[in-house]
């Protein structure tokens, strides 16, 4: 078999890549927990799981392998030993401190067959599934509300967040959010152990296992195969930035610049790809609000530098211009969402009207509901494949982040 990934941009044509079909972890949203969750809404399992089979399938309509995390993340857990190493790492990243419950979980965890297992941790675990152990201790004793051991993860469609795929390595991302946390681990398990990539020595451009700083997919971008861009957000810091530049300067020589772009720390905006994406060899979707007055704002080059323990860095703040300059271009189209229009761009925006998948140069996939953007983007000679997306979009992400590219071809 050829090795496993291969980016060297965003839109070239696409050829594998992860999903995750929505499953019982969105029945386990109440509105109580909505917004430690990430949500805005609860999504209908029967009409989330149509449309997501439909964004699957109009993929494999134009010749896109998928493969589903599920099924890759069983498949890792091939040894007695590695499933109860993982669910031995899933109960303590969920923080479960007392002895006797931790025992009990894993016991009923590995009693199941490998995939429902895997299938149940995503879903989560609710207190009255196991026994109740003993209560010897005060706490124990004490009436407790909450209804979960395991939190359900609601946000594994979003496979783009947890990691994400850079030239021939990944990043298997620390991630911000609480909620998100554990879902890097599902992908650390697949590059580490699944017989697809655990034969290759695939190298981690930042490890959730020892990076102190967060990232999230969802910022990384591929502009070429010597540049990348890192979006500054609620969701990604400067030194997490910094580390991976570090390390991906040391690791190759193919990639030699990082474009980092500061974006406003709003919810609306969360991750650069749900304000700015890449359609063609030259025009990106936008959405305005990210530039300041003036059409200003904080971008820094990020390069090697003669020191090793130092790294050039230039500050830009006009966005056109840094694109044309590291792209090498004359001309660059930005795209608004919405058209720009005061009330269309907010509202697109929020249903992911900028976060689009490229899926070869020129042709994208879109949330149908984005009209006003989709029609823009066919203005601009743009094919838009358009997917169903009423209970999709309620958990603020669009089919950009709802796919994790494995393998593209060289543009
Ligand atoms: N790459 C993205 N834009 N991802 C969107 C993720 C949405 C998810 N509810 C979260 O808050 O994390």
């Amino acid at each position: 078999m050829e090795y496993p990934l291969h980016i060297t941009s965003e839109i070239g044509e696409l050829q594998t890549v992860i999903l995750h079909r929505p499953g019982q972890e969105v029945e386990n949203l109440t509105p109580e927990y909505l917004g430690r969750l990430l949500f805005d809404d609860i999504p209908y399992l029967p009409i989330i799981q149509k449309e997501h089979d439909y964004f699957a399938q109009t993929l494999r309509n134009r010749g896109v392998e998928v493969l589903y995390l599920t099924n890759l993340v069983t498949e890792s857990l091939h040894s007695p030993e590695i499933k109860k190493q993982f669910v031995q790492d899933i109960l303590k990243e969920s923080k479960i401190r007392d002895k006797s419950t931790f025992y009990n979980l894993q016991e009923y965890l590995l009693s199941l067959d490998t995939k429902e297992m895997v299938e149940k941790i995503m879903a989560g675990v609710r207190k009255s599934e196991i026994e109740p152990s003993k209560k010897i201790h005060l706490f124990e004793m004490l009436e407790d509300h909450y209804p979960f051991y395991l939190d359900p993860m609601p946000n594994l469609y979003f496979t783009r967040d947890p990691a994400a795929t850079i030239g021939n390595g990944v990043t298997i991302n620390r991630m911000m959010e609480k909620a998100r946390k554990r879902e890097s681990l599902f992908m650390y398990y697949v590059i580490k152990n699944h017989p697809r990539f655990s034969k290759y020595d695939i190298p981690i451009w930042s490890n959730r296992n020892n990076s102190e700083f967060p990232m999230e997919g969802g910022d990384e971008l591929v502009f070429s195969k010597d540049t990348v861009a890192i979006g500054i957000s609620a969701r990604t810091s400067a030194k997490a930035i910094e580390d991976f530049a570090f390390n991906i300067f040391k690791g190759q020589d193919e990639i030699k610049k990082i474009v980092a772009i500061e974006i406003p720390k709003s919810r609306a905006f969360m991750h650069l790809d749900t304000v700015f994406t890449m359609v063609d060899y030259d025009k990106f979707t936008i959405h305005p609000n990210i530039q300041g007055p003036g059409e200003n704002m904080n971008i820094f080059i990020l390069e090697k530098s003669k020191d090793e323990e130092i790294l050039k860095i230039t500050h830009k703040t006009n966005l056109l211009e840094t694109l044309k300059e590291v792209l090498g271009l004359k001309e660059i189209a930005l795209i608004s969402c919405g058209g720009g229009d005061i009330i269309a761009g907010p509202r697109e925006q929020w249903n992911d009207g900028s976060n689009t998948l490229a899926i070869a140069p020129g042709v994208v996939v879109t949330y149908e509901r984005n009209y006003v953007s989709n029609k823009l983007l066919r203005e601009y000679g743009i094919e838009v494949i358009e997917v169903l997306s009423s209970e999709l979009s309620r958990g603020r992400g669009g089919p950009r982040c709802m796919s994790m590219p494995l393998v593209r071809k060289e543009i």
